[in-house]
């Protein structure tokens, strides 16, 4: 009996085989003529393993010195570290749309934010609506808002982590920035900061819970499959939703609360920034994602903003002194308010430089982002496939020495203020990629982010000192799209201030 059923199944598996392989033959050969690893050319297993690695980052950029600016990285995947090219393909005209990819960055399930549709349509008209409110447009407190959360900061590492002689009281700097942007965001968002700086606390778990899901969902990004899985009405127990009171899911019910005040017979109307999303016809569903996506697009990238250029200044002692000295002159000369306004801060060269250098140096979104053509395109001067997806390598293109010069390598903000006006221009172009700039998924926090910058810097080297306890090993910082940093340890010492410097 046994013989004849392996005579029966045989030829039907060495069929199934023959398609396989033929097929992947097929795969290899559409871009065979791009470089790239053995691996990326046959699967996406090298793909999927430097994703999960937590150093995406650079193996991308170390694959870019091997192979030149156009890279395969999968069977459908290419990446491409030429500033010009990327700028091109993300162009606000240009026909290339967001790939399959972005559904993975889908947090409820069932309905796609600005984040994460694929719906140009769609994007379109949310963007509109959204617009005004992030500009800050139709807001009242904006600024006011942003401020209160820098004092909050400041309170904080004056009354629990200020260092003596005497008293040794050393700070883990990673949480606290991400305390203070995540109260930045959700008192923009929502009305009400979740008060993390207050309690010195990841207290809805908010933090311990991306940090345990976000690598998986970045990988996940990589298998469309299995994020049709994941998000199937079947599995919907498996995702965070509003009534799991847990981590992300906290967070989500506070910002549907949030949304269910503002609409509905008795509905509050408030001069923030929901209040112009609904003023601009954002409606109740739409909103419960856009609050949330606010969240999660705007707290870990900026806090990694935020961290990458201290630790830069810590350990670069010219640029350490000198905008010390500076921001002192400044406030002896009563140009500085206290906080310091963004109108200031832009008047404020040097830190426009740091701000520029720290972003270049670090960009703290590095997703693949990946657009797709729906027709064969020239990139890097090689034919691109329809369909292919064509991912951005942040780290080659912010450390490219035909932009930046030949020290692209090292954190130099001079750069910035010795260059021509039309270097300066250029190198703004490229390092404003970090924010999409240029495109139309381009960053819709921007503004927001630049302010929290244009303060944050100031209002701690104004106050304190801050020295790296382990220069050698100063953080860990693990790249999956956004960087999970921690063991970030600080000692801040008082700064003796003059009587205007407070
Ligand atoms: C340094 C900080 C930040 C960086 C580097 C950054 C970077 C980015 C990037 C690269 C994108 C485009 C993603 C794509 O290809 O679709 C994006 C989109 C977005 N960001 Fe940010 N972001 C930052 C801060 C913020 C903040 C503070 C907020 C909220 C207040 C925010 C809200 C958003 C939203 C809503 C989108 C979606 C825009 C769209 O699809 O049209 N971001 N961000």
């Amino acid at each position: 009996m046994l013989p004849l059923q392996l005579s029966t199944v045989l030829p039907g598996f060495g069929a199934v085989l023959l398609l396989l392989v033929i097929l992947r033959i097929r795969a290899y050969r559409r871009l065979a003529h791009i470089p790239g690893p053995v691996l990326a050319r046959w699967t996406d297993l090298w793909l999927i393993s430097a994703q999960s690695s937590g150093r995406c980052n650079y193996i991308l950029a170390d694959a870019m010195k091997k192979y030149g600016p156009i890279v395969r990285i999968g069977t459908d995947w290419v990446v491409v570290g030429d500033p010009a090219e990327v700028r091109k393909i993300w162009a606000v005209r240009s026909q290339w749309t967001r790939a399959p990819w972005y559904r993975g960055l889908r947090l409820d399930p069932y309905r796609d934010s600005t984040f994460s549709t694929q719906d140009e349509a769609f994007h379109e008209k949310l963007r509109a609506k959204l617009m005004p409110g992030y500009a800050g447009k139709d807001v009242d407190n904006l600024h006011a808002l942003i401020d209160e959360s820098v004092l909050d900061l400041v309170h904080l590492l004056e009354t629990k982590y200020v260092s003596t002689d005497a008293n040794y009281r050393p700070v883990e700097l990673a949480s606290k920035i991400q305390y203070f942007t995540l109260d930045v965001i959700s008192n923009l968002a929502f009305g009400s900061k979740l008060g993390y700086v207050r309690d010195d606390a990841d207290t809805y778990g908010y933090i311990k819970t991306t940090q345990q899901t976000v690598p998986f969902l970045m990988t996940t990004c990589l298998m469309p499959t299995v994020v049709a899985i994941i998000q199937s009405p079947k599995l919907k127990w498996l995702l965070p939703d509003a009534e799991n009171m847990v981590g992300i899911g906290t967070v989500m019910k506070m910002a549907r609360d949030a949304v269910d005040r503002r609409f509905g017979p008795k509905a509050e109307i408030r001069r923030d920034m929901l209040g112009s999303f609904v003023a601009h016809g954002l409606t109740q569903q739409e909103a419960y994602g856009e609050c949330i996506a606010q969240i999660v697009a705007g707290s870990d990238t900026t806090a990694t903003a935020i961290r990458s250029t201290l630790l830069f200044i810590m350990t670069s002692p010219h640029v350490y002194a000198r905008f010390q000295t500076e921001i002192d002159q400044r406030v002896a000369a009563g140009q500085i308010s206290s906080p310091i306004t963004d109108a200031e801060a832009k008047n404020f060269p040097y830190l426009q430089a740091i701000i520029r250098e720290g972003l270049r140096m670090y960009p703290p979104a590095t997703g693949l982002l990946p657009k797709v053509s729906k027709k064969d395109e020239i990139v890097c001067g090689a034919r691109i496939p329809a369909g292919t997806n064509v991912a951005w390598a942040p780290w080659a293109i912010m450390h490219s020495s035909e932009v930046f010069g030949q020290d692209a390598e090292i954190f130099r903000p001079e750069r910035w203020i010795e260059a021509s006006e039309d270097r300066k221009k250029l190198m703004d172009q490229v390092v404003m990629l970090d924010f999409a700039s240029g495109s139309r998924w381009e960053c819709l926090g921007k503004n927001v982010a630049m302010i929290e910058l244009n303060k944050t810097y100031v209002e701690l080297l104004r106050r304190f000192d801050f020295t790296l306890i382990d220069p050698t090993n100063p953080w860990s910082s693990f790249n999956a799209a956004f960087f999970i940093q921690k063991d970030y340890n600080v000692r801040v010492t008082p700064r003796k201030l003059s009587s205007k410097n407070t």
